[in-house]
């Protein structure tokens, strides 16, 4: 095992260890935020008949030759097309059909005139201009052919792919399994959020906390609930989440108290140890064990580190496991609002409030910054990164934040 290795090492262990999920059939609006896992190809035209994007009257280009504001022509209306429907009526020399936006172009016509461009009785049309063939007509094809790559595999599903795959009629789509982690919060002193405080006693928050955080990603999230600190306990919760889950993640019990048990019971269900301690602020004590292809992640049991340390570690292997290609937290060069003095041989990351003016990007801090404080979590959304050894900061430094609310980025 691993100890005391650099926050750059363990996101290449953890990286190199998350396999993609296999390909699952899921109903299209399920697969919002999946990654597809099939190339879709379009079996239709779309449109699929040449059609009006305007409402008004389709006409001959031959027709309008020599049309002027002085010499208009006068064409007979033979028929009328509301969208969803189509003239049986051919086109001939000095006839239009009133058509509506989305109607299929009828036999003959090469040119639509939008209504503000004529003057109209029930009976007639009167045309002021010339027009060329294909004026206001969309093409058969326009937004996807036949045989087309519309989507391909890789693409993350949102609004816009599925409406394509709803244009193409797949009400289900291939996507990439959403990753299943489970959540263990170990430790003596918890209790169930329904439960009254005893003295000595603290209630669970982590375990909704990193569910909250794995279902903002799009995985799925399964609370097993509390557990005390002993190994039987332990690793009997870890043997059924490991039947289940893709990812583990305990929290507590990692340190080098008398009680700090994760490490152990890790091994005891099989666990290989990957690691222990990252060079980092909060988080340090992270322990992390594979068995086959899934992931235990033991987080610190303070609650703004186990908060972090998902944002660093878990969120990526998540992102990764979905078939995703971008999975780092973006990061901008920022404007800082106030001092941080604290210099130490870690890495830090310091929770901030990034807002951008005039071409800049600020951050202000929070007045709390223990790893104990979940309060001062609200309302941030960026972290401030220190690297080990920089600082002190003075208010008016540039320093660098991670966006915590932005898209994903390539690293
Ligand atoms: N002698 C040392 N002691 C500690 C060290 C060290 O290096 N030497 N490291 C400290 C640091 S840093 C951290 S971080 C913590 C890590 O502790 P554990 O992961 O072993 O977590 P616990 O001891 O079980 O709990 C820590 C803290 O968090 C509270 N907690 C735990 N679970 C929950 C939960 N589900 N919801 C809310 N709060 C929770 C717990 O009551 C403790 O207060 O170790 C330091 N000690
Ligand atoms: O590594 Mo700990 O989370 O700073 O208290
Ligand atoms: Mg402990």
């Amino acid at each position: 095992m691993r100890i005391n290795i650099t926050l750059e090492e363990a996101l290449e262990v953890l990286l190199k260890e998350s396999t993609i999920t296999e390909a699952v059939h899921v109903p299209l609006l399920d697969a919002q935020g999946s990654v597809l896992a099939e190339d879709i190809v379009s079996d239709m035209n779309m449109p699929p008949f040449k059609k009006s994007p305007l409402d008004g009257y389709a006409v001959r280009a031959e027709d309008t030759k020599g049309a002027s504001k002085d010499r208009p022509i006068i064409l007979k209306v033979i028929d009328f097309v509301p969208a969803g429907y189509i003239s049986d009526k051919q086109l001939g020399k000095g006839e239009a059909i009133r058509i509506m936006t989305g109607a299929k172009i009828p036999e003959g016509a090469d040119v639509v005139v939008r209504f503000e461009d004529t003057e109209y009785t029930e009976e007639t049309v009167t045309i002021y201009q010339a027009y060329s063939a294909g004026t206001n007509i969309v093409r058969i094809g326009e937004d996807m052919e036949k045989g087309d790559i519309v989507l391909q595999k890789g693409t993350v599903i949102d609004a816009p792919e599925i409406g394509i795959l709803a244009t193409l009629g797949k009400g289900y789509v291939e996507v990439c399994r959403k990753p299943r982690v489970a959540i263990l919060s170990t430790g003596d002193e918890l209790l169930d959020i329904q439960q009254p405080l005893i003295d000595g006693k603290i209630r669970n928050s982590n375990s909704y906390t990193i569910a909250a955080q794995i279902k903002k990603l799009g995985a799925k999230p399964l609370m097993l609930g509390i557990c005390s600190d002993d190994i039987e306990a332990i690793t009997g919760k870890l043997k059924s989440a490991l039947t289940w889950a893709d990812i583990v993640i305990t929290t507590g019990g990692v340190s080098v108290g008398d009680h700090d048990l994760a490490k152990e019971a890790f091994q005891e269900v099989g666990g290989e140890m990957l690691f222990w301690r990252v060079r980092m602020k909060p988080g340090t004590p992270i322990a992390v064990a594979k068995k086959e292809d899934k992931l235990i992640l033991g987080l610190s049991g303070n609650p703004a580190a186990a908060y972090i340390t998902f944002e660093q570690f878990v969120r990526p292997i998540i992102l990764k496991k979905m078939g995703r290609t971008k999975y780092q937290l973006m990061e901008v060069k920022s404007i800082l609002k106030s001092d941080f003095t604290k210099v130490s041989n870690q890495n830090r990351f310091v929770r901030g409030n990034t807002y951008y003016r005039d071409g800049k990007y600020y951050t202000k801090l929070p007045g709390k910054h223990s790893s104990g404080v979940l309060t001062s979590l609200s309302g941030i959304n960026s972290l401030f990164y220190i690297k080990a050894a920089t600082g002190p900061y003075k208010k008016g430094d540039e320093i660098t934040v991670q966006l915590l609310n932005h898209p994903e980025v390539l690293k």
